[in-house]
């Protein structure tokens, strides 16, 4: 269904010789020098560039919010859709600061959404609620697959060069540490957070309200568009196709919090290369987080104690990637008449 390409890794030894040449002790700018190496893999660049970056938010909603798992009511999703159009968001305020264009999609809403600032792909008013039946069906699991994956080739189409992958959703949490539980098969009681802020006893509640729906639908993550029927959300379905068209398109991901990651995780189900396109970008609070950067091998850039969601994280972290890149204008030993260190 997915053909993404493996990594340039001779392209990558071969920045990795440039990047000794350059005017400092090899290895002096650590992680940098690793990502910088990274993305000419991904982009079969030398001189790799993330800049302009595309940011695209895909909002939904759960209908497990009926079992009173957020600290949110559902109709903050339509509310913040409003908010992002109007460019009121902290996503929208950090995507203006590094550039990013910026969509907002509306892929399965409970409510209909006034005005015509925003992309309409509803699948769905909201999925069903996974307690007691499949969150949606297998179609439309795979209709917001493809929603985000047509997004993500719009935006790599007009120009961007790296990919931002946000999401908003009253109760999404739920649905990732769900989705999460089934993928990592870890008791849901380590995945399981607070996600916008519910006290300890609502979060024994979402535990249980977890392990309902997992031994209901028995979930086999290695039937990734059933495990989204059976336990997913709309705007995760669709992170998942944006992340696959992006990394067929060979442009770098850079992952947000701890939706976007199960996403990411739900995406390497579908195509087990789709990892190597990802840069994690900073480490959430929700306890999830954890294990899905774990389970996808990714170390995060930066910790700042954010749990916001909507890409907000990966805007953050994203200025670190143009220090990487930038640094390959650095002087060589040889064109700056520098004497190089010996053993
Ligand atoms: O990205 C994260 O790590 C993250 C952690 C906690 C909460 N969120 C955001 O908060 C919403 C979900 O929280 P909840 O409590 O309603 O499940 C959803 O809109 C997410 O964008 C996001
Ligand atoms: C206000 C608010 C903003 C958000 N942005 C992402 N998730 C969110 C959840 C809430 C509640």
């Amino acid at each position: 269904m997915f053909n993404v390409p493996s990594l340039n890794k001779q392209i990558g030894n071969e920045v990795s010789a440039y990047v000794d040449q350059l005017t400092k002790p090899a290895g002096s700018l650590g992680r940098l020098e690793q990502l910088v190496i990274e993305l000419a893999e991904m982009t079969e660049a030398h001189f790799p560039t993330v800049t302009p970056p595309g940011v695209l938010v895909f909002a939904a909603d759960h209908g497990v919010t009926k079992e009173g798992i957020s600290a949110f009511p559902q109709e903050v999703t339509a509310q913040m859709v409003l908010n992002f159009v109007r460019g009121g968001a902290a996503i929208n305020v950090f995507s203006k600061q590094i550039g990013a264009s910026f969509a907002v999609i509306d892929v399965g809403v409970a409510t209909d959404i006034p005005g015509e600032d925003f992309v309409n792909e509803k699948v769905k008013y909201g999925t069903n609620n996974f307690c007691e039946q499949e969150a949606m069906t297998n179609e439309e699991a795979k209709q917001a697959l493809f929603v985000g994956h047509r997004q993500a080739k719009k935006m790599i189409e007009n120009g961007i060069r790296c990919l931002i992958v946000g999401e908003m959703g009253i109760g999404n949490t739920t649905t990732a540490s769900a989705l999460l539980a089934a993928i990592s098969r870890k008791p849901v009681d380590v995945l399981v957070g607070k996600g916008t802020g519910i006290s300890d006893e609502m979060v024994e509640h979402k535990r249980k309200v977890i392990e309902r729906a997992l031994a209901l639908h028995q979930p086999d993550p290695s039937a990734p568009l059933e495990l989204l029927s059976k336990i997913g959300g709309l705007e995760i379905a669709a992170m998942a196709g944006a992340m696959l068209a992006a990394a067929e398109e060979r442009i770098p991901i850079l992952l947000d919090g701890f939706i976007c990651t199960t996403a990411a995780l739900v995406a390497n189900l579908f195509h087990p290369h789709v990892g190597d396109y990802m840069i994690a970008g900073h480490r959430s609070q929700e306890p999830g987080h954890r294990v899905a950067l774990e389970l996808l091998g990714k170390e995060p850039l930066v910790d700042l104690g954010m749990r916001l969601g909507e890409g907000s994280g990966a805007a953050v972290a994203f200025p670190l990637l143009q220090f990487a890149t930038n640094m390959l204008k650095m002087a060589t030993f040889t064109s700056a008449q520098v004497s190089q260190g010996g053993e």
